[in-house]
């Protein structure tokens, strides 16, 4: 009886362990995804955050790159838990050539520790964002939408309008 009982155990133990490393595989497997085209296309901004105590998101930030290099989406480059420097495994300066890489703003954040910091990183990818709409002349309705100004006839009150009675 007790064999029995230890057999079971046994074999739900190693059930157990074999869901562990399955959920492990799958945990690896999401936090490795990069972003779909579908994703990419869909965001206003990409604010990309990698962790200066792990190399690993950074390489994941660098693969993110280059599924982004041909498109105009504004970014900017966040390397949080800068106040852990004693486990650093990312320079700051590899961040600043990224960043530069990409055009875009870049700077070290501790998100647990200072908020304003962060707040100061949305603000400058909103002024990006909204430069780049301001270029490219796409309102956030068109892009729902998926229509472009020069398919919409916008009404612009014309000069001869003023001699028009008024109703
Ligand atoms: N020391 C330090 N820890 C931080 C900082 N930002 C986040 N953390 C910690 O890092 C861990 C992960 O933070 P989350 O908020 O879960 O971030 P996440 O992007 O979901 O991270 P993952 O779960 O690792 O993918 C938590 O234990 C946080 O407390 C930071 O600036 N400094």
């Amino acid at each position: 009886m007790e064999l029995k009982v230890d057999f079971i155990k046994r074999e739900n133990e190693d059930y157990l362990l074999q869901m562990l490393d399955y959920i492990k595989l799958k945990l690896k497997e999401s936090v490795d995804d990069l972003p779909s085209t579908e994703t990419i296309h869909w965001a206003d901004g990409l604010l990309l955050v990698y962790s200066i105590t792990d190399r690993r998101s950074m390489s994941y930030l660098k693969r993110v790159g280059t599924l982004i290099a041909d498109s105009d989406i504004p970014v900017y480059i966040v390397g949080n838990k800068n106040d852990m420097v004693h486990l650093r495994e990312v320079s700051a300066e590899e961040g600043a050539i990224l960043a530069r890489n990409f055009e875009c703003g870049f700077s070290e954040v501790a998100a647990a520790e200072m908020v304003v910091p962060v707040a100061v990183v949305f603000q400058e990818l909103c002024r990006a964002v909204l430069a780049a709409r301001r270029k490219s002349k796409h309102s956030l309705l068109e892009r729902m939408l998926g229509t472009r100004t020069s398919n919409l006839r916008l009404y612009a009150r014309g000069k001869s309008d003023s001699a028009l009675p008024k109703d």
